[in-house]
């Protein structure tokens, strides 16, 4: 009944091995994964050989399976995502243990979290990719994803906020606003989630509550609605009170056990500390003001019978408004606590519940081409040695059942789906169907990769391309542009690192291939390709801890050692003018005759940001003659001669191509018609000239005062440019723009130079142009010569 509740990827209890060479470790707390097999039962990771899974069940873990299906409108599916380190793990590990999932706290520092369940989360003490639970919290069933705050997983934060209705932004409330909560906060901006805020780590030294509201303001130019004040900051912190209510929370310690689990809730009186009960005075009476200001009905009950006294105000219609303005996005609710300590988390929870929007609170613009047919979405696949890949699917109308077969719009293909799981916590549930709103695992999708697009079968795909094509406003459009309006993708940057990897021998290769294209089933921001020069496989990735991971997951999970090449920048190439080329292919294959002329103009496009796709136009008589279907092969032609540019093979950006002249016997192949106009684009770009052009990174570094003149040193001798040195409590943050080539390696030689106690984050800004001599520096170097 229960057998297949098995953590997958758990093996990490076996392993006690360290990777030496790191470029990012956080703690040395973290050195050595101290679980032991005796907390791995109790925390019941995976099962034991001998011991049955109702050994666990029977025990006091709460009963997971008591609502398969809850009402849609009870559920909450919820992202945590920050900047790193800001605690999202430690507050998820809380949630379970409160809503009565685990019966002991796991802790990052002692690598024995439930959701950083991969080896190298444990070692390192940091999130690599998102991982679901769920869990019930009163009567709500919350679907919640834990994201990576790392930069270099900015990728798999992106494609879960696609899933997720809304989101909690934890934030280090001794700094405040980070770099890395900057991009998370724009990315869910970009998918329209209600969030609410969480000032975590309120007891830490530096912690001000004032100061991280104020650079939530300013910074992430939001509205934050202070939903509760601290009672003390930093070591004094003992808990909260509600300003909806006016109620305090204060926990207190039973015995020796300070779970957090027992807090006293009642209300504040003016004689429990006449200071306090002023300031949640004025913090309620501004929070009505500010929500009257965002919500017409709220502001009618204001200025109605309650304009003379907002004490009479009652808290349900308070929260009621609170809610709107929050699933309207106009406003973001501000809470606080200290997630270690073990202080906050259960008002956090009540406020998922209370202000974040159920499933069928979004609209999405899709559903209404499927109806009431099933539309799901594949946010996230793990592969697993005994079941193969676990494919995570929300489910946004219809139902999923299993045994039963579904069509990948993206992948073109019928699949059939065996089983159907509920992540609980760290345990896996069976179930017999997934209604809309929810989230579950399917096991038996082969195909499926993350980001696909899930429906019945390929008829009602095409029932729903049929809708979409007549809400275009009786435009014609293509079945690919039909298609792709039925997908929700996620934009992938183009990766800015690469690498040779090389298996130990020949005979490994087939399997170091087979552990790519399963890794990147999973990761779509890894790249894989072939050097057509030398055969050998290239590894693209988005930073050197992804490359670094990537490489270490081949090893432990596939078992195949692989040696990398040196870490290489991926530069890329633009023209500096522009210049014509014409070229004819005359050939005959059978009795065919493929005759074929083009001429083209290549331009630089300047001011562009990183196009990567060449703007193609057509000179007026050639599109008048040009039929469609010869279009798309020339085009074809121009694309994929950008992708490896004349000089150096790197994808040519920003540039503006012209068709001038085409003529094309009518026998010709379309394949024929892309050769000639690839090769006439290569002439083109030779004779325009090439411009290398170099990733540049924003860099923000966060360091004392008294390590800052090192590093701005160390900056200068980087070509850094400085734009800005901000003050963030006793800290600097050193914002600057870095060219990518000049920081390998930096994390070691920042870590040396100030003792450890600085921290950065690196993203990419644009490229920019090498000068000359930078330029036939690299081409040296590239060829040997140096
Ligand atoms: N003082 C204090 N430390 C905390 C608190 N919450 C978390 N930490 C510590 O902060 C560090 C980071 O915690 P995590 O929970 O791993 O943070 P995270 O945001 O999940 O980190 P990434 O996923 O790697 O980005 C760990 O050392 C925690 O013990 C808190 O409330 N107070």
């Amino acid at each position: 009944m229960l057998n297949i509740m098995r953590k997958f990827l758990v093996n990490a209890v076996k392993s006690s091995s360290l990777c030496n060479k790191q470029v990012y470790f956080r703690k040395t707390k973290m050195a050595v994964i101290s679980v032991t097999q005796q907390n791995c039962a109790l925390r019941n990771y995976s099962c034991p050989p001998g011991i049955s899974f109702n050994y666990f069940l029977n025990r006091d873990v709460k009963s997971l399976r008591s609502v398969i299906n809850p009402h849609i409108s009870r559920i909450r599916n919820i992202g945590i995502m920050a900047h790193i380190d800001a605690g999202k793990t430690t507050t998820t590990e809380r949630m379970l243990y409160y809503s009565g999932y685990i019966r002991t706290l796991g802790d990052v520092d002692d690598g024995d979290t439930v959701t950083d369940f991969m080896v190298q989360e444990r070692e390192r003490g940091i999130t690599i990719q998102s991982a679901a639970v769920t869990f019930d919290w009163k009567d709500y069933r919350i679907n919640l994803i834990d994201t990576p705050g790392h930069v270099d997983f900015t990728v798999e934060v992106e494609r879960c906020l696609r899933v997720l209705d809304g989101a909690v932004a934890v934030f280090d409330a001794s700094a405040g606003v980070e770099a890395q909560t900057l991009t998370v906060w724009r990315q869910a901006d970009k998918h329209q989630v209600p969030r609410i805020c969480f000032l975590n780590k309120m007891d830490k030294n530096r912690a001000s509550f004032t100061y991280a509201v104020e650079s939530i303001r300013q910074k992430l130019k939001t509205k934050p609605l202070l939903l509760q004040l601290p009672i003390g900051e930093a070591r004094t912190f003992r808990g909260l009170v509600d300003v909806v209510t006016k109620e305090q929370i204060l926990w207190k310690p039973t015995s020796d056990l300070d779970d957090g689990k027992n807090f006293e809730q009642k209300p504040l009186l003016e004689a429990d500390d006449p200071n306090l009960f002023q300031e949640v005075q004025d913090a309620r009476n501004t929070l009505i003001e500010q929500v009257a200001d965002l919500d017409d009905e709220f502001a009618e009950l204001v200025l109605g019978e309650h304009s003379e006294n907002f004490d009479l105000i009652p808290a349900d219609k308070l929260q009621s408004a609170i809610r709107r303005v929050t699933l309207a996005q106009k406003a973001v609710p501000v809470l606080c606590g200290s997630a270690l300590k073990n202080k906050g988390v259960q008002p956090l929870l009540d406020a998922i519940t209370m202000y974040l929007p159920a499933p069928n609170e979004r609209s999405y613009e899709f559903l209404q081409w499927y109806k009431d047919d099933l539309c799901a979405l594949t946010f996230k696949v793990l592969h697993d040695k005994c079941r193969g890949p676990l494919v995570f699917v929300r489910v946004y109308s219809g139902s999923l059942k299993p045994q039963s077969s579904v069509y990948n719009i993206n992948k073109s293909c019928t699949e059939r789906m065996s089983r159907l799981l509920l992540p609980f916590a760290d345990q896996q549930i069976e179930i017999p169907s997934l209604m809309p709103g929810n989230i579950a695992l399917t096991v038996g999708l082969k195909q499926s990769a993350t980001g696909d697009t899930i429906v019945s079968s390929k008829a009602s795909a095409a029932a729903a391309a049929r809708r979409a094509g007549r809400d275009a406003g009786g435009e014609k459009r293509s079945t690919s542009d039909v298609e792709s309006l039925l997908l929700a993708g996620v934009e992938i940057p183009d990766p800015v690192f690469f690498c040779t990897i090389e298996p130990p021998s020949m005979a490994k290769q087939q399997d170091l291939d087979n552990a790519l294209s399963c890794l990147q089933r999973e990761d779509p921001s890894l790249k894989v390709k072939l050097d057509p020069d030398t055969g050998q496989t290239i590894l693209c990735g988005m930073g050197e801890l992804h490359i670094e991971i990537i490489h270490d997951r081949i090893k432990r999970e596939y078992g195949i050692e692989t040696y990398l090449g040196p870490l290489q920048i991926a530069y890329r190439e633009t023209t500096l003018n522009a210049a014509q080329a014409t070229d004819v292919l005359d050939k005959t294959v059978g009795d065919k005759r493929h005759f074929v002329t083009a001429e083209l103009e290549v331009r630089p496009r300047l001011g562009e940001r990183a196009a990567t796709k060449p703007v193609i136009e057509y000179a007026a008589s050639v599109i008048e003659v040009l039929p469609k279907e010869l279009q798309g092969a020339v085009e074809n032609g121009i694309t994929n001669s950008c992708i490896q540019g004349p000089l150096l093979g790197f994808p040519v950006q920003d540039i503006g191509v012209t068709v001038q002249s085409l003529t094309v016997h009518p026998d010709t192949s379309h394949t024929m018609i892309s050769a000639c106009v690839s090769r006439c684009m290569q002439k083109a770009l030779k004779k325009a000239g090439i411009q290398i052009l170099e990733p540049l990174m924003n860099l923000e570094i966060t360091v004392s005062e008294e390590h800052l003149s090192a590093a701005l040193a160390d900056l200068a001798q980087r070509r850094g440019s400085v734009q800005e040195i901000q003050s963030r409590q006793d800290n600097r943050v050193v914002v600057a723009a870095v060219p990518l080539a000049e920081m390998m390696g930096y994390s070691t030689v920042l870590r040396s130079l100030t003792s450890g106690s600085a921290t950065f984050t690196l993203e990419l800004a644009s490229y920019q142009a090498l000068n000359s001599q930078e330029q036939s520096a690299l081409l040296q170097r590239r060829m040997g010569l140096v």
